[in-house]
This record gives structure tokens, C-alpha cells and sequence, in this order.
């Protein structure tokens, strides 16, 4: 991590729907150019808190503050990349087609659309099914394709929410070393999982449990405060269940 300053300022941040609280008081720093985690389990609040640092969705009380701007902003929008968990594309249209359409809507010219769909489609190693339907894709191609698009206006902060769910190890590791990749390019990634091995590969992790942000560190700090040996070992002592050795 060459430097400190901060990409994510997530501020007393609550969210509630209806009388149902869904994240609680979260306070969390996130610097610019690491790979920070979010990890928990399902119903934990994870999706809702990044479709608020994304501009999708606004918190009850609290503020996120993206990249020096107060989200929701119009302008931050467009210096982020977001990939929603499930695949937003268009079946009927080629990855080219998906690619052009996104392109357009972030306002790529002609020259700069074809530049990034050949950058991005090498980045997840699909230039060699650029012209192919997406409903001829499999479920991992359709998650490259989606990376891809999330990538096409070269956003300072990517935002993944459960990138590699129902991926295989072996594409996950493919998919995994194009994070990286960008990560040395210098953007920001926040990632959610619920993956220990995905969680190990991240700088630092913010545990969640219930809507509350139970821990922050990197995943050797989490382990040698629990003195525990593993992620999952370090989540259950964080989350106050007991740990038998
Ligand atoms: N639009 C909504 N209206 C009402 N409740 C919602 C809405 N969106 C999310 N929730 C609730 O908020 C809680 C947190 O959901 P969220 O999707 O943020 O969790 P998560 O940690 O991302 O889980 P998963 O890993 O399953 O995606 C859940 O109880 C969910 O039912």
C-alpha cells in the first residue's frame, strides 16, 4: 500500500426498512488502493452497505463519504465501478453488444468504447468470446463479463458484492489475479463475501454480524487478537460464540 489517505469515509452510518434495522451505527475507513473485505454471513447487511457507497441507496442516518464526495453523488457515480450479485446483462445481445450499450451510458466515445471492450475483455480472458451471445455464456463467463463492464470507464474504486459466488477454484483464481491486477494499477476494491479463503486474500476485513461492523484488521491482526488459526475461528470469537480450542 504505497499511500494512507482515505477512499471511504462510512460515517455512524445506520439503515433501517420500515422497523426492521439492518445496519447499525457502522463507522469504517477505507484507504485508497486496498483490497477491503466485508465479510459475514447472509442477512448481514453487506449488499445493503455497498449500495450505499455505490450511490444505489442512502442511509437512514449517517453519511458516506466516497472519494471526498457525499454519496449519493451523480459525478462519484461515474468513478465507480459496481458489480451487483446478480449478473445484469442482456441475454439476447453478444458480450460486444452488452459491452457497447454500458459504454455509451458512461459516455465513451466510439474509439475509446472499442480501446476499453478489448483492454477489459483480455483483462477476464474473454476476447475469444467477444461476439458470442451471452446466453450461449456459462454462470462464470457471465460473472467475467459482468467485471468487465463494471471496469469499462476505468473506476478509481471497484465495488464487488460476492464477485465469485457458484465460481469454481480455478476460475476464481482467474478472476481473483485480474482484482489484483488492478489492485497494483492502483484502484481501491471492496469486496463482500462470505468466503474464508476470499477473505485471507484481502489487505483488511470488516467482520459483520446483524447489521453491526464487529471487528476491522487485517486478517493476521483478526487471527493473533482471537488467537485463533483461521478466519472463521477469529469471526466466532469476534461474534461472542465461544472458541473451544
Ligand atoms: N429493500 C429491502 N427491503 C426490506 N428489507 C431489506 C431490503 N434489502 C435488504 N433487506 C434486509 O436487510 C437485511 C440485510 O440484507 P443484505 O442483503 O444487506 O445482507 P447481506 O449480508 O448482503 O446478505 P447476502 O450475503 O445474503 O447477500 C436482510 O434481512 C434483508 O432481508
Amino acid at each position: 500500500m504505497a499511500e494512507q489517505k482515505i477512499c471511504v469515509a462510512i460515517k455512524n452510518v445506520s439503515k433501517q426498512f420500515g422497523k426492521h434495522v439492518v445496519l447499525k451505527d457502522i463507522n469504517l475507513d477505507i484507504r485508497e488502493g486496498e483490497i477491503f473485505g466485508l465479510l459475514g454471513p447472509s442477512g448481514a447487511g453487506k449488499t445493503t452497505l455497498v449500495k450505499e457507497l455505490s450511490g444505489l441507496d442512502v442511509s437512514t442516518t449517517g453519511e458516506n463519504i466516497v472519494l471526498q464526495q457525499k454519496m449519493p453523488d451523480l459525478k462519484t457515480i461515474n468513478r465507480i465501478g459496481y458489480m451487483a450479485q446478480s449478473d445484469a446483462l442482456y441475454e439476447d445481445l453478444s458480450a460486444k453488444e452488452n459491452l457497447q450499450f454500458f459504454a455509451s451510458l458512461y459516455g465513451l466515445k466510439k474509439k475509446k468504447q472499442n480501446e476499453r471492450i478489448n483492454e477489459v475483455m483480455q483483462l477476464v480472458d474473454l476476447t475469444d468470446h467477444l461476439y458470442k451471445l451471452v446466453s450461449d455464456y456459462s454462470g462464470g463467463m457471465k460473472r467475467r463479463l459482468s467485471l468487465a463492464i463494471a471496469l469499462l470507464h476505468e473506476p478509481e474504486l471497484l465495488i464487488l458484492d460476492e464477485p465469485t459466488v457458484g465460481i469454481d477454484p480455478v476460475l476464481r483464481k482467474r478472476i481473483w489475479d485480474a482484482f489484483y491486477q488492478l489492485n497494483n494499477g492502483g484502484t481501491t476494491i471492496i469486496v463482500t463475501t462470505h468466503v474464508m479463503d476470499e477473505a485471507e486474500k484481502c489487505d483488511r476485513l470488516g467482520l459483520m454480524r446483524e447489521g453491526s461492523l464487529i471487528a476491522i484488521g487485517s486478517p493476521v491482526e483478526l487471527k493473533k487478537n482471537t488467537n485463533t488459526e483461521s478466519i472463521e475461528e477469529a469471526f466466532l470469537v469476534y461474534g461472542g460464540v465461544a472458541h473451544e480450542a
